[in-house]
């Protein structure tokens, strides 16, 4: 298992610091500590500007874009199971998920019906973090991924299944999952939603086919 850890470049003073700390000692801490400031001296590469800034919108605004989800999820978009699902098996747990289905629900339906969405926000950028951590664990043990996008606090995560297409209980045992992880780490209100659902659309896109078996493949 490969590790990339990507530091930041400690102020100079500390460096120095640290290279007087270590001076003197012997040889192997010395090839240590000159690998370890080689690393942390690396220059850092310049971090590649948006192409567009994080869109946050005040509450308000917020509060609007729920009521047009709500109003899409009711009216407009059905569910659309992915083949091989078990509709009338999916549907309840499906909709103690919807926020269409008012059964305090947060998750959006979305892309034609094969897709279920929401945004999560936290206190810190670290709570965040460890929230995907504890989230991409369960995706490893059911090997099924999500379609996400992560900016300071604010994540947000769409479930889908690309191959066959629809919603597949995996999509939806995995929401389920989010809303109880994200209890554990403190989930807030969100003030102003600077999910940037496109950036995961993005990602969709560059990332090409993800899940065709390679036997399917053409
Ligand atoms: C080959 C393997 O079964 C597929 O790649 C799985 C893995 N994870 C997946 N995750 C998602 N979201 N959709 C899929 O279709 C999917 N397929």
């Amino acid at each position: 298992m490969s590790f990339t850890i990507t530091r930041t470049t400690p102020p100079k003073t500390v460096v120095i610091k640290i290279r007087r700390a270590f001076a003197g000692t012997n040889p192997t801490t010395k090839i240590f500590f000159s690998i370890l400031t080689q690393t942390s001296t690396r220059s850092t590469t310049s971090t590649p500007k948006l192409a567009s800034t994080p869109t946050c919108f005040p509450r308000q605004q917020q509060q609007q874009h729920q009521q047009q989800l709500r109003k899409m999820s009711t009216s407009e978009i059905k569910p659309q199971f992915s083949e091989g699902s078990d509709p009338s098996a999916l549907s309840p747990a499906l909709n103690k998920l919807l926020l269409s289905a008012g059964e305090g629900g947060k998750w959006a339906l979305t892309n034609e019906g094969v897709a279920i969405e929401r945004t999560f926000k936290f206190k810190t950028f670290a709570k965040t973090w460890d929230f995907m951590t504890a989230v991409s664990l369960q995706c490893k043990l059911k090997n099924h991924h999500p379609e996400w996008s992560n900016v300071f606090n604010t994540t947000f995560i769409r479930w889908t299944t690309h191959v066959p297409k629809g919603l597949s209980s995996k999509d939806i045992e995995l929401a389920a999952i989010c809303d109880s992880l994200a209890k554990d780490f403190g989930e807030q209100e969100p003030t102003e939603s600077c999910a940037m659902p496109n950036l995961a659309d993005m990602a969709v896109v560059s990332s090409g086919d993800c899940c065709t078996p390679k036997h399917l493949k053409k």
